[in-house]
């Protein structure tokens, strides 16, 4: 099997369809995650199938049509005993976060369960939890605290820290920072591009906030419907808005991002 550090994809879609109830909710989505590469991201509007494509992707949802495969191999089909590797080299932070731990666990906790998990799968990033904070604009101060005393964005911070303690291969992000400030937002990304860059992590960015998009992903898709409508710079795919909904996403763009009027 192929590592992180191979120029093949670590993870890839093929004509992935795939809903829910026996209904598709997205269809025909060519996708590559390669370890190496720069940040791609998926907008759209609410309801498009992003989160549906991310959940396909770390097969918590069966495709209908279509492949996911992990390194060649089909996700729907890895064996338990491979199960512990799989979610350590692909590994998937949502908005709701670190939602399910314990509040009572501190932060120290959290994050070394992580590394340990790593270390089990042969994954370990090397990186202390001092070093896994600072890679998410957190100070070393954080390390002792009860997560049910953080705020909601320091959370998110947190699940993204031990998120990048596996060293993962591909690292699925579903607006991972919604509950950060945005002024904070941009130096979270920016330290977590730099962290994903030298670790070759692939990273897929899902977000309604362009300007996190665009800082991050040199490369966007622009999902409608279930299906991408459009590809390319962010710049150069509201510039051209060749689809109603990339219309839509021009006319609501804010303005640091409005540059290709
Ligand atoms: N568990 C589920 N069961 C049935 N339908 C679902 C389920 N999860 C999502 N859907 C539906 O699938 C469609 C796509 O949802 P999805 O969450 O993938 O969209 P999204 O583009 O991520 O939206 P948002 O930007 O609002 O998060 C929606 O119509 C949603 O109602």
């Amino acid at each position: 099997m192929s590592t992180s550090s191979s120029p093949t994809p670590v993870l890839r879609a093929d004509g992935l369809a795939a809903g829910y109830g026996g209904a598709d909710v997205v269809h025909g989505i060519d996708l590559e995650l390669t370890p190496g590469d720069a940040p791609v991201g998926i907008v759209g509007p609410s309801g498009a199938g992003k989160s549906t494509i991310v959940r396909a992707l770390v097969g918590q949802v069966r495709p209908s049509a279509g492949r996911v495969t992990w390194s060649g191999r089909t996700v729907s089909r890895i064996g338990l005993r491979d199960k512990k590797v799989f979610r350590a080299q692909v590994r998937r932070v949502a908005q709701e976060g670190i939602a399910g731990v314990d509040p009572r666990t501190s932060v120290d906790r959290v994050i070394g369960k992580a590394l340990s998990d790593a270390r089990k799968a042969g994954r370990a990033s090397g990186r202390s939890v001092e070093e896994l904070l600072t890679d998410v604009a957190l100070e070393p101060r954080f390390a002792p605290r009860q997560v049910g005393t953080l705020s909601g964005g320091e959370k998110q911070r947190v699940a993204l820290a031990a998120a990048l303690a596996t060293r993962p291969g591909a690292l699925l992000l579903d607006e991972p920072l919604t509950a950060v400030d945005p002024a904070m937002r941009g130096e979270v990304v920016r330290r977590l591009g730099a962290a994903a860059t030298e670790a070759g992590t692939a990273v897929l960015l899902v977000s309604h906030d362009l300007e996190l998009v665009e800082r991050l992903c040199p490369t966007v898709h622009v999902l409608a419907e279930g299906t991408f409508v459009a590809s390319g710079s962010l710049s150069a795919v509201l510039a051209e808005a060749s689809h109603p909904s990339v219309r839509e996403l021009a006319e609501a763009a804010p303005r640091a991002v409005q540059r290709f009027r």
